[in-house]
Order: structure tokens, then C-alpha cells, then sequence
């Protein structure tokens, strides 16, 4: 289940890095006394009164540091308002308000996201004068606090608290979520079986689950893993027309409480219809997926065969070409040891994070090699690209004209970034917002 994002926005050196310390506990937000110091945004989870949250600083946003520092801090703001669930807005209480205060405000209020006003640097409770003019921000009450004393931090805490999205739900810790899926009889639950009586693997069951699919627990290698298995149910429901409807919600349901998806195929039978639209469940969810074939021991095979059948799939199902493909035999057990390494592997993919100027230095070079195409005459300008999401990899590009990337140049980025970083097995999402520049 994925932490609400609380993101904190400032000027430099109005002593955000401090409070993204002081609030996560940790020391590892650099803080000096020169501006711009906070190299790359920090991610840090903080819990407060049962309630737990991701702390963003985005310190170090700025990626050209030619950019007059109102830029660099506008654009801050906007990877913040893309990300965040809660934005901190940090002005410093010593210095008084600020030009560039103002402006980052106008942008924080027109983008309707909850901002808490955070009045940096007030060392004495008892006289208000240093946080009345932050009011003229119409950003409400600035909560005075001390980020680097700690005081009144509490207080701050629970304003955030309150302004959380409710979706923070119990986890299952570690372990990776396997979703498998696939068409009756392809082989599921023989797969689940071959899985389970896998040397090095643990079993044991997961208590009090569950009504729509089987869930069990899994250890290997110290790795942990709960399959859904939505095998079997098929012949438990005996309303004949319910059945097919029955089944769909189920793949859903599964499908959506998975971080990956096996979808199973039945190597003597090709891709089916019914194939196709159980891979989109996944791929539509956002999940990372892997293309077992099954029933591979039946396959008259010469050497082409292999290839021939890649082929088929990828162009059946087209849309996930970032998936792999695994052709195994549950009967056998050939290649089955394969799945739960691609698991690892298609996992670790979906919930990678790439450091905000690594990515810009992928990107302006893919917009040098093929700058996007003007549009009726108008350049489209792409200015800087921010990774606001895993699960999956999901990145803003700012831009000066949003509706004018053409899809074909989404699909140019998309391939590049996955050139530069793998990101195998996992869908991505390019999303096109607009920024002055
Ligand atoms: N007096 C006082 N100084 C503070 C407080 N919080 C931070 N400072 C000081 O302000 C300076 C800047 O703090 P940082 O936390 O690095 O500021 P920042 O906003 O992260 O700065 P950048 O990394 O440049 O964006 C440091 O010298 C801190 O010690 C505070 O509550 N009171
Ligand atoms: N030859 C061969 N037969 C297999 C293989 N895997 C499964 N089967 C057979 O295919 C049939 C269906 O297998 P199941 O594991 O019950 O399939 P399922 O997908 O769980 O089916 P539902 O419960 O209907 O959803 C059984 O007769 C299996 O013995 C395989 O790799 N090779």
C-alpha cells in the first residue's frame, strides 16, 4: 500500500533540510548554511499517532543550476504539487516574506493541494509580530515553529496528520504480492503446487485469508512472497451465467492487491481473446507483469520454436512488450525455479526510483537527439522531467505545451528512459504537465 506523500517546499535555506531532519529523526539531509546545498530530493517514512507518511524534501529539485534560484524554487513547487498528497511551504520567520515567497504561494494556492504554512526560525512563542505578515500569502495560519530547537513540531504534525489522505492500511511487510492469473485450465494451480513443493521454499498460511482467491505465504532465500492463487474457484460457482462475470472480478481483484502479476498461458492453445483482456487488467492497474507459457512439455518443438512463439506474443499482446516471457512446464518443472527470480527482478523494476538529476541527464539528451516535433508552428518545449511515483514508475515531464507531445514522442521517451534504466517487466507512466519554464 503506498505512504501518503508529504512534500516540503522553500527557498533555500529557509531550513527545510532541518525540518526534514527533525521530523524523520534522521541525520541524513545535508544542512549547511550555504543555499542550495540539498542535493537531490530525500525520501524519508515518518509516523506520527499511528499515522504513517513519506517526507519528500525537495531540497535539491533544481537541475539547472544556471536557473536563477525563483526558478529553481518554482520548480520545486511543481514536482511537489505533482507528488504530494500535503505540501509544507516553508518561509523563514527571520528574514521576513519574501518576492519569491509570493510567487511560489500563487502557485502552490491555484494548484488545490492541502499546504500548511510553516513559519521557520520563531525562537519566541510569546511575540507574534514575525509571522503576521505571512497571513498576506491567503495561505491561512502560518504555524510558527522552530525546526532546528524543536519546538512546536507536534503541533505541525498533527495539522499534517488531519490533512492525510485515510488509505494508509496495514501492510503485509516485505513480502512481494504474485498475483496468478490466467484462463480455466491453463495451469494455475498446478503451477502453484510446483512453486510451493520447490526445494528452499517454506510454506506456511496466511490466517484469515481470504474469500476470492487463495493466499500463501512463501519464504526463499530469506525473500518473501504471497501468491494469489485464483485457481479452482471456477467449478465452486454453479450459477452457469454468473460464472464468466464471477471470474472477471475476481482475476480483477487479485490483480489489483498484486505488485506482480503471473499471467499464465497454455502453450498448445496461443494467445486467446480472453488472454488479452486478463493481461490488460494488469497492465491498465499498473502492474508489472510476467508471460508464463505453460504446458511447454507438449509443444512439438524444433528450433524456431521459441522465437515463432515470442513472436505471437508480442504481437497479440502488443502492449506489454515490457513484460517477460517464460516457457515452462508445471508437469515437469522445467524452468519453474526461473519464476520466482523474474518475480524479484520484474519487482525490484516497478518500485525503482531514479534521482531527479540522473534522469535529467537522460532526458535533455533524448530531447537533443530528437527534439519533439513543433506543432502548427510552435516549438514544444520540454524543460525537465521528475520521477513523482513507483508501483509503477510514474514520471512528469513539464513543458510548455502538455497537449501537444504528440503519442509518438511519449512512446520515444518512454523507450529511452527504459534504454537508460531497464525497467523491465513494469509499465511506466509519462505524464505531460504544463510549466512556464
Ligand atoms: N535560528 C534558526 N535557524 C535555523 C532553524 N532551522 C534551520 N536553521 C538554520 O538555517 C540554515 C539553513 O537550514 P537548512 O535546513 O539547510 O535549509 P534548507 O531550506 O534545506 O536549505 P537548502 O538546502 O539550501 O534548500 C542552517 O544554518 C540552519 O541551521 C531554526 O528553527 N532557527
Ligand atoms: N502436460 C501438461 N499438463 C499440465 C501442465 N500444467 C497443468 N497441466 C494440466 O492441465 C490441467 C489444468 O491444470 P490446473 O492446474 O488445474 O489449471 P488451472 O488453471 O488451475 O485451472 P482452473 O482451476 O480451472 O482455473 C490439469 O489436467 C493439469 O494436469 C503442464 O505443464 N503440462
Amino acid at each position: 500500500m503506498p505512504k501518503p506523500v508529504v512534500a516540503i517546499v522553500g527557498r533555500p535555506n529557509v531550513g527545510k533540510s532541518t525540518l526534514f531532519n527533525r521530523i524523520t529523526g534522521s541525520r541524513i539531509a545535508i544542512v549547511e548554511d550555504t543555499p542550495g546545498v540539498t542535493r537531490d530530493r530525500l525520501y524519508h517514512d515518518a509516523d506520527w499517532r499511528g499515522c504513517s507518511f513519506t517526507l519528500v524534501d525537495t531540497g535539491g529539485i533544481a537541475v539547472g543550476n544556471d536557473d536563477p534560484l525563483i526558478v529553481q524554487v518554482r520548480r520545486q513547487a511543481e514536482a511537489a504539487v505533482a507528488e504530494a498528497d500535503v505540501i509544507l511551504f516553508v518561509v523563514d520567520a527571520r528574514n521576513g516574506l519574501t518576492a519569491d515567497d509570493e510567487e511560489v504561494a500563487n502557485l502552490l494556492r491555484r494548484s488545490g493541494r492541502p499546504v500548511i504554512l510553516v513559519a521557520n526560525k520563531v525562537e519566541d512563542f510569546r511575540d507574534p509580530t514575525p509571522v503576521h505578515e505571512f497571513y498576506r500569502l491567503g495561505l491561512g495560519d502560518p504555524v510558527p515553529i522552530s525546526a532546528i530547537h524543536g519546538l512546536n513540531i507536534g503541533d505541525l504534525l498533527d495539522r499534517i496528520v488531519e490533512l492525510l489522505p485515510r488509505f494508509h492500511e496495514v501492510d503485509d511487510g516485505e513480502a512481494l504480492r504474485v498475483a496468478v492469473v490466467g484462463r480455466p485450465n491453463v495451469g494455475k494451480s498446478s503451477i502453484v503446487n510446483r512453486l510451493l513443493g520447490e526445494e528452499r521454499v517454506i510454506v506456511s498460511d496466511l490466517p484469515g485469508t481470504t474469500r476470492d482467491a487463495i493466499d500463501t505465504y512463501i519464504r526463499r532465500d530469506e525473500k518473501e512472497y504471497v501468491l494469489i492463487d485464483t485457481a479452482g474457484m471456477r467449478r465452486k460457482s454453479r450459477i452457469v451465467n454468473a460464472t464468466e462475470h464471477y471470474s472477471v472480478l475476481r482475476t480483477l481483484k487479485a490483480v489489483e492487491r498484486s505488485d506482480v502479476v503471473l499471467l499464465i498461458l497454455d502453450g498448445t492453445e496461443g494467445v486467446t481473446e480472453q488472454d488479452k483482456k486478463i493481461a490488460g487488467y494488469g497492465h491498465e492497474l499498473g502492474k508489472a507483469s510476467i508471460i508464463v507459457v505453460n504446458k511447454w512439455d507438449l509443444v512439438p518443438k524444433d528450433d524456431k520454436t521459441v522465437v515463432r512463439y515470442e513472436e505471437i506474443i508480442r504481437r497479440e499482446l502488443s502492449f506489454m512488450t515490457y513484460a517477460p516471457i517464460l516457457f515452462i512446464s508445471a508437469l515437469t518443472g522445467q524452468r519453474v525455479a526461473r519464476i520466482l527470480p523474474t518475480v524479484d527482478a520484474v519487482g525490484a523494476a516497478a518500485a525503482r526510483r531514479v534521482a531527479t538529476s540522473t534522469l535529467n541527464d537522460v532526458v535533455r539528451e533524448a530531447i537533443m537527439l530528437t527534439p519533439p516535433p513543433a506543432v502548427k508552428g510552435q516549438a514544444v518545449k520540454i524543460y525537465y522531467a521528475t520521477q513523482v511515483k513507483v508501483k509503477p514508475p510514474t514520471f512528469v515531464f513539464f513543458c510548455n505545451r502538455p497537449d501537444d507531445v504528440h503519442f509518438s514522442y511519449q512512446r520515444y521517451l518512454e523507450n529511452q528512459l527504459r534504454q537508460a534504466f531497464g525497467f523491465e517487466g513494469t509499465p511506466l507512466r509519462l505524464l505531460f504537465r504544463q510549466s512556464k519554464g
